[in-house]
């Protein structure tokens, strides 16, 4: 007998006729159903969110109580919701652990970030006539928030809106991917534990084109929260006219690694970091740009790493990457794989692909216009290009129509520094990989890679909005 999930509608648990099947993405069983939602169920989602936000706002103070049960719930679970994320994701176990506890800080945060949301006073009587004026600013809820939530971390990321939307006064209508729906309910579960009262959060489960086109056209909706792909971001921006959205998108992230650079450490983080969640990050490294000095050894020794690691069931400790979230992405990836091969690259480690499963891939000789190189290949794939001067390699990094994150390994503070200055990309970190992140910093891209940050601080911003606050003080006296 299949698990059955219902969706969450003011407060209700709801079955409803159409339903999803969640597919275990290793084993490619069908392992649950989800309802999926209509029309009907839509309008009523954002209804019961609309409602909730008019008749009865919480006050901060609650705000935090609920989160931070929420969060030490999250933490209490983590072995069960990290296997159904390895269930409907394909993440290996313990990646998906460390999601968990992240959700879990992100709660936290998002908790303790409800107590301190302030506006500021504002110097209104340095201006000539306006002596006898006060002025300040106080953040507003911005009102219903639409969060819609990629596969590749369905729980972290939807704690990512879900949070933050929840800490800032909003009310929320949630729509995960329906590739990984059961991590958004278990979001949904906790949050109603932990004291959530109806209509604060509902969730509703289907297709982009059919449940998202509903949500986007719905004028109730104040805010849209996106983490997916640039097409769809692209989309969202287009239908949803004046109303406020922050766009988590894609990217093709660049690490570079100087002649100057500690080359084990480098090595070590470089030969893991691409292939986590079988590369399916959006800050995966995709072009690794190595200075020709120390290219040969460099790639030699990535190469060395990488055929240690381990492909196959994620349930299996000693796993170090699983499966793509389908067969048809692993096939999209092998064919691009394929005609960069066709093109003049040189195939050093990986390669080949059993069903959804892609071996961790380099490859060198690559040329800037193959798809492996200037799209976002979303696959356990790297490139590792050579550069003869950092201007080059900065170069390189701007040419890409993304800019999310960027790593740099090198022992130069002066190169730091230009890294720093001249990346174009929402975030620079030194001596580490494009792949680092910690949850309470503000997180986000130029570019096609989107608008906005996220990091519960920051998104608070976004989800709030600056209301002015004038008094004429002659005439109160
Ligand atoms: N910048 C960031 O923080 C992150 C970005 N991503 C990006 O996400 C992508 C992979 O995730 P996917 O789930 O395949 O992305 P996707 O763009 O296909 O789907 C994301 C979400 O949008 C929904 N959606 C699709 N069409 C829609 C429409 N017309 N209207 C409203 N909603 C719609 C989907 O159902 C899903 O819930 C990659 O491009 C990746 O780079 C993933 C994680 C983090
Ligand atoms: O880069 C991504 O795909 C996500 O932002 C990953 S994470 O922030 O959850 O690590």
């Amino acid at each position: 007998m299949l698990e059955s999930y219902p969706i969450y509608i003011n407060g209700r648990w709801l079955e409803t006729e159409n339903k999803l099947d969640v597919v275990d993405k290793f084993s490619g069983e069908v392992f649950a159903r989800v309802s999926v939602s209509g029309e009907a169920e839509v309008d009523a989602a954002v209804s019961a969110a609309l409602e909730a936000f008019r008749q009865s706002p919480l006050p901060p103070y609650r705000r935090y109580e609920i989160l931070a049960k929420g969060s030490a719930l999250l933490a209490e679970r983590v072995d069960e919701l990290a296997l159904t994320i390895t269930r409907e994701a394909g993440k290996v176990l313990k990646d998906a652990k460390t999601e968990v506890l992240r959700a879990a800080q992100v709660l936290q945060i998002a908790a303790e970030e409800a107590k301190r949301i302030t506006g500021e006073m504002i110097p209104v009587e340095a201006a000539p006539g306006a002596e006898n004026r006060l002025a300040y600013t106080v953040r507003v809820p911005i009102g219903v928030v639409c969060a819609i939530s990629p596969f590749n971390f369905p729980l972290n990321l939807a704690c990512h809106k879900v949070a933050p939307a929840l800490a800032a006064g909003n009310t929320v209508v949630f729509k995960p991917s329906s590739a990984t729906p059961i991590s958004g309910i278990n979001i949904c579960r906790i949050l109603e534990e932990a004291g959530l009262p109806p209509g604060y959060l509902n969730l509703v489960v289907g297709g982009g084109n059919e449940v998202g086109d509903l949500l986007l056209r719905d004028e109730r909706i104040a805010f849209y929260s996106f983490t997916g792909s640039a097409k769809v971001g692209k989309r969202i921006m287009a239908t949803v006219g004046l109303r406020k959205a922050t766009m988590e998108l894609g990217s093709n992230s660049v690490t570079i690694v100087h002649k100057d650079a500690d080359l084990e450490k480098a090595a070590a983080a470089c030969s893991r970091m691409p292939f986590v969640n079988a590369g399916q990050v959006c800050i995966s490294i995709q072009r690794l740009l190595v200075h020709r000095d120390i290219y040969e050894r460099f790639t030699e020794m990535l190469a060395a790493k990488t055929r240690e690691l381990v492909l196959g069931n994620p349930l299996d400790a000693d796993t170090d990457l699983g499966p793509m979230i389908s067969e048809a992405e692993a096939i999209r990836a092998e064919t691009w794989v394929k005609a960069a091969l066709a093109g003049g690259a040189t195939l050093v480690s990986g390669g080949k692909r059993r069903g959804a499963l892609f071996e961790p891939t380099i490859l060198t000789n690559v040329e800037p216009e193959m798809k492996v190189v200037c799209e976002e290949v979303f696959a356990p794939v790297v490139s590792v290009i050579p550069y003869d001067d950092f201007d080059e390699a900065v170069k390189m990094t701007n040419a890409s129509k993304y800019g999310l994150q960027a790593g740099v390994f090198t022992s130069s503070i002066e190169i730091a520094n230009k890294a720093a200055r001249e990346l174009e990309v929402g975030g620079v970190i030194v001596n580490d990989t494009s792949v680092y992140r910690a949850d309470q910093t503000p997180y986000g891209g130029v570019k096609e890679s989107g608008n906005g940050r996220e990091g519960p601080k920051y998104a608070i911003q976004e989800m709030t909005e600056p209301k002015l606050v004038v008094f004429n003080l002659d005439v109160l006296s």
